[in-house]
């Protein structure tokens, strides 16, 4: 348990707001990493994040493995309750861990939270009411001993990257939904973190204001290669800011990916629904796929990537799916133009198109013809 203690520290927070801490303490925000040369390349090691991470709570248990290399940005993806937060929380020192952890940063037994360097952005901002927008963001600079005048200036700076200059003598009531945000962002941004952990950030934002945000956020994380791990609900999110997929099933890493991959040869039942992927269960054999649910799909389009006769998945995008029912399948060329099922009605259609079709059973009596341009076949392991 060479890190116990360590993993048990309590969280860096002050009142209601998570403190984010400075870590870089030689660069400037918007250039960490990009003009330090050797100093960035041994601040850029420092964000791997490696070992297992324990946590036990009345009736839950975390038990994860991460491999997260320093620079990678990796979605967390996952039910409801999975302990997605929890690991999170886990890695910034805010949940308290078990003995069995050994989590490393950069490869050193993981320090107190004040020391590791991490920013933490969630659904809710947690500005101080009574302070104006610049003392929200010098909040961190000053607390870790910076001058009233440093603290404003790294403050500016860090508003300035975030576009809220013009807003700084403005109290954090006065602001709305997404300003509130950005501003937790510039606080972020004024701790000059190596890791971003970001637990649903753009969650209470319109399509507008998150569309901002995330540009804003991948754009520093490129500049200053910040290790990111992202939790969220939405596939936007994942496929603008990160390159991997790290799926969490009731405290346990089912899978990492990439986020390609993900989408291309989903290996669950919720990363398929997650990317919008129709996943239907079933086995390949006589040039067709016979799927569980009734359904006998034949195509000269079958990408085949599996075995006769064992367990698969066939898994296409919805708009690869063409609900025409004009095409005949008696026609011998059907076969080479498209995939033809034939089993229920006008649901099965619908659950196909909009990537809801699971293993339902097929009711008896009822014919449609549906084409799909392109599928793969892939085995269920
Ligand atoms: N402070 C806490 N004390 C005790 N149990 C908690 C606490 N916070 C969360 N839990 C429990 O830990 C488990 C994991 O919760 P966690 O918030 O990590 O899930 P999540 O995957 O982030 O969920 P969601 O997607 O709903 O945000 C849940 O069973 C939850 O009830």
């Amino acid at each position: 348990m060479p890190n116990r203690k360590r993993n048990t520290a309590k969280p860096a927070t002050t009142g209601n707001a998570t403190e984010p801490v400075q870590f870089l303490q030689t660069s400037r925000i918007g250039q960490i990493g990009t003009s330090a040369g050797a100093q960035h390349a041994e601040a850029s090691a420092m964000g791997s994040i490696r070992g297992r991470v324990c946590v036990e709570r009345a009736g839950f248990s975390l038990d994860a493995d991460l491999n997260v290399r320093s620079g990678e940005r990796t979605a967390i993806i996952g039910s409801n309750g999975t302990g997605k937060s929890t690991l999170i929380g886990a890695i910034a020192g805010t949940v308290e861990c078990t003995d069995q952890t050994t989590l490393t940063l950069g490869g050193e037994a993981m320090p107190e939270p004040e020391h590791r360097g991490i920013g933490y952005l969630s659904q809710d901002p947690l500005l101080f009411p009574h302070l104006n927008v610049l003392d929200n963001v010098a909040f961190g600079p000053r607390r870790r001993g910076k001058s009233k005048a440093s603290a404003h200036l790294l403050a500016r700076e860090a508003l300035d990257r975030v576009g809220l200059a013009h807003l700084e003598k403005r109290h954090s009531r006065e602001l709305s939904g997404g300003e509130r945000q950005r501003v937790a962002f510039a606080r972020v941004l004024a701790s000059e973190p190596r890791i971003l952990l970001l637990d649903e950030p753009f969650a209470g934002l319109d399509v507008n204001a998150a569309a901002n945000l995330r540009e804003l956020i991948r754009s520093v994380a490129e500049a200053n290669r910040l290790t990111l791990l992202l939790i969220s609900h939405d596939l936007v999110d994942v496929v603008s800011l990160c390159d991997n997929v790290m799926e969490i099933d009731r405290g346990r890493v089912v899978q990492t990916t990439s986020v390609h991959a993900l989408r291309s040869r989903p290996a669950t039942e919720f990363a398929a629904s997650f990317a919008g992927v129709v996943r239907i269960p079933g086995v390949y054999r006589d040039r067709a796929f016979h799927a569980d649910c009734g359904l006998v799909l034949r195509s000269s389009q079958f990408e085949v990537c599996t075995e006769p006769l064992r367990p698969a998945y066939l898994c296409c995008g919805p708009h690869e799916v063409d609900a025409n029912p004009a095409v005949d399948v008696n026609d011998p060329g059907c076969e080479d133009r498209a995939i033809s099922m034939v089993g229920s009605g006008t649901s099965l259609v619908t659950k196909l198109a909009s990537g809801l079709m699971t293993a339902e059973a097929v009711p008896p009596g009822t014919t449609v013809q549906v084409h799909v341009r392109s599928a793969r076949i892939l085995p269920q392991d």
